[in-house]
């Protein structure tokens, strides 16, 4: 489980809290207002935005002052943070040595993860090469071999097509699932959280609201929310 347990997080002037537990292995679709704060509090999960207040516990041990590569996450951004000068298998290694320095047992998994995001064919590609939604799975491939509890993901697939943008959050099920991590992803997409989400942490008025079930949600909005869906 990881506990927010009492946090405050500052930007600036903007100020906002989160008080809640996420258990492991569920999926979380972050929504909410543009500036509410929605990537602000997966930036001080990860531990790129410090806290102000509050304490965050992973599995019962205090993260809070943890460094971003200590933490039991991997960020997946919108621009795929792809290394433009290196291959597709290079990036992907990247996430398992930043030093490149991968065993025979590493090259292995960095092939692994490429067959299963459906990128075998491509990986001595530069990610200049490939389209938006072949990087969008090279990204995913690289979140693959990090092996990290939880997945962040901030508006990932937001530049793609609607059909496009399907697949890929089918596939990030698919992968989430057979991996047992846990899933927490920004989006705007009420769609998206139809299709993806257990449960939805609304981020409104400088909070986020404690976790709540996905379709209970959705089909029964409070004020707050009802204003923001339209
Ligand atoms: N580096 C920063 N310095 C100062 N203020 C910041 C910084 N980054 C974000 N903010 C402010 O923090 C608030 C929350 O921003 P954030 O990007 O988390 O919102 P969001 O809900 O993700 O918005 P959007 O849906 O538009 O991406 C905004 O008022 C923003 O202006």
């Amino acid at each position: 489980m990881l506990r927010l347990e009492g946090l405050e997080i500052r930007q600036g002037t903007f100020r906002m809290g989160a008080d809640m537990a996420l258990e492991q292995g569920r999926k979380y679709a972050v929504i909410g207002p543009s500036g509410a704060g929605k990537s602000t509090l997966l930036g001080a999960l990860c531990g790129f935005v410090p806290l102000a207040q509050g304490r965050l516990f992973w599995q019962g041990d205090e993260i809070t002052d943890a460094d971003p590569g200590a933490r039991p996450m991997t960020m997946l951004f919108q621009d795929n943070n792809l290394f433009p000068h290196l291959s597709v298998t290079q990036n992907i290694g990247l996430g398992i040595r930043p030093d490149l320095r991968l065993s025979a047992q590493d090259k292995t998994r960095v092939a692994q993860a490429l067959a299963r995001v459906g990128l075998s064919d491509q990986a001595g590609k530069k990610p200049g090469a490939l389209s938006g939604g072949q990087q969008s799975r090279a990204a995913l491939a690289r979140v693959l071999v990090q092996a990290q509890p939880w997945v962040l993901l901030d508006e990932p697939f937001a530049a793609l097509g609607p059909a496009l943008r399907n697949e890929m959050l089918d596939l990030v099920q698919d992968l989430v699932t057979e991996t047992g991590a846990g899933l927490v992803m920004v989006t705007h997409a009420p769609e998206d959280v139809r299709r993806i989400a257990d449960e939805v942490v609304f981020v409104g008025s400088g909070r986020a609201e404690a976790p709540k079930p996905a379709a209970e949600l959705m089909d029964n909005p409070p004020p707050e929310l009802r204003a923001y869906l339209g």
